[in-house]
């Protein structure tokens, strides 16, 4: 493992052979670059820390921002993934370490979505942390308060996203990653009507689950609009995800949105979302506050309400018990069950734990990796139901169309595009989404449908429109190729 967390920092060292292997061998080392491991790194950054992979802009830069960000050696950067730190995967509050975040996710916007090692910057802004045992660790990389809140922290991205707009235009990408709820849909409602912005924990996943939803009608039957959900965590992933599935409903049924919104059900660490708790809620979930009952477990919910669905948003491990898991097989012939939370230690429930409490009978996807399940003499395959699938992508066609802003009906396109490449072949392996193995493939086709939506909307820049935006993506795609000279 040792040697996996060193591969994760080692990029640098000859990153034309690194992207190389990674793209040859992607299916293999994803889960060493990425989710899970990545994960890990974070948690030891501190220890295997060698040089800085990304920049570091904290609160003693005040002020001083957009000249931190020139001190930066490359000049034309295209995606910048910024982080906090304040909650890594479902691990919690890193601090400073959850750079490896930035720096795992932009190695797969290369490997994955083609966009130049050149054009990325890793950040990760430093306002302290809350983690006492980084406080208390020599090695931590940080600084050693505790996080700054209100106007100090809002004062210092404000600078910082103005001061990336001054430096890169108007056409950098700024990827928001891993922030707290309680910061990450403000700044994502901030920054959306004046910059190029896009947050892979609200909008990445929402994009990748709906996909693997809707191949997945394939296999269970009936349209989207004839299921019912019920999520397990109401944070960003929860309520990002619900409303892109009641986005696509109103779309199918033209029905109001508020309207859709009734066949989706989120339970939090209260119980069920209801009308009656309305007035003590956070406002990123007011709108799932239902009239129903209070119900104040996961279980009796599944039971009371249910649902054909089951989706696990909430970053705890192990919630998906053999009690839920059984009264969802119990309710429905093929039941389909998300377990999204990261890294593996948090995922609500195994693929073998899925396929052996429904006796075989689930549609199962997780946020981070499974090996192929033996239940019953057959082989059972689940699907990573990881935003790595959208964002790559979603970025290319961003960058490749001069986009200016992020639409939702540029996630509807990026989803939609991703459950088409589902084939006969990942069907009949009960699976919902493509291999990995193709993704530099299914990347090029996201970024053509996403761009074409950027130009229908109105909201690309880079004139006249190719012709043919697939072919005009993969050519843009960096590969990392060794130049024969002879
Ligand atoms: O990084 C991943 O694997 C997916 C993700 O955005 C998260 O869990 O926060
Ligand atoms: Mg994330």
């Amino acid at each position: 493992m040792v040697s996996s967390l060193l591969l994760v920092n080692d990029g640098e060292r000859n990153e034309r052979l690194f992207y190389k292997l990674l793209i040859d061998n992607v299916e293999e080392l994803l889960p060493v670059v990425y989710t899970p491991t990545v994960g890990e790194a974070c948690q030891k950054y501190g220890s295997i820390f060698r040089r800085p992979q990304g920049l570091y802009i904290s609160l003693k830069e005040k002020g001083k921002v957009l000249e931190v960000l020139k001190n930066w050696p490359e000049r034309s950067i295209q995606v910048i993934v910024v982080t906090d730190g304040e909650r890594i995967l479902g691990l919690g509050d890193l601090g400073t370490q959850g750079m490896g975040i930035p720096v795992g996710k932009l190695a797969l916007y290369t490997a994955l979505g083609g966009v130049r090692p050149s054009s990325c910057l890793p950040v990760t802004i430093d306002v302290g942390t809350n983690n006492e045992k980084l406080l208390n660790d020599e090695f931590y990389i940080g600084l050693k308060q505790k996080r700054a809140t209100g106007k100090e922290y809002y004062d210092l991205l404000h600078e910082f996203m103005s001061a990336v707009k001054q430096n890169y235009g108007e056409k950098v990408l700024v990827q928001f990653e891993d922030f707290a709820n309680h910061n990450a849909f403000e700044l994502l409602a901030k920054y959306g009507t004046t910059h190029l912005v896009f947050n892979d924990d609200i909008q990445g996943t929402a994009s990748v689950v709906l996909a693997g939803v809707v191949a997945a009608l394939k296999l269970i039957g009936g349209t989207l609009p004839d299921h019912k959900f019920l999520f397990l965590g109401a944070g960003e992933a929860g309520t990002g995800i619900a409303e892109l599935i009641a986005l696509e409903i109103s779309k199918q049924t033209k029905a109001p949105v508020e309207e859709s919104r009734k066949k989706i059900y989120l339970v939090d660490s209260k119980g069920l979302i209801v009308s009656s708790r309305k007035n003590s809620l956070q406002h990123f979930k007011k709108p799932w506050a239902h009239d129903h009952e209070p119900v104040g477990t996961l279980l009796e919910a599944v039971k009371i309400i249910k649902p054909t669905v089951l989706v696990g948003s909430s970053g705890v491990g192990k919630t998906f018990t053999k009690e839920v898991i059984e009264a969802m097989a119990s309710n429905n012939k093929i039941p389909l069950i998300l377990a999204l939370s990261n890294p593996t230690s948090q995922s609500e429930c195994t693929a073998e734990e899925a396929y052996t409490w429904s006796e075989g009978r689930a549609i199962f996807a997780s946020g981070s990796p499974f090996d192929p399940v033996e239940y019953n003499g057959k082989v059972y395959y689940s699907g990573q139901s990881n935003n790595a699938y959208i964002f790559p992508g979603f970025g290319l066609g961003l960058v490749i169309s001069g986009a200016i802003r992020v639409h939702d009906d540029m996630l509807l396109a990026a989803s939609e595009s991703l459950a088409k490449q589902v084939t006969d072949e990942h069907y009949a392996k009960g699976l919902t989404y493509p291999s990995f193995t193709d993704i530099r493939k299914i990347s090029a086709n996201i970024a053509a449908s996403v761009a074409a939506k950027a130009y229908e909307l109105g909201l690309a820049t880079r004139l006249p429109r190719p012709e043919n935006l697939v072919k005009y993506a993969e050519s843009c795609m960096y590969s990392p190729l060794y130049r024969n000279y002879r």
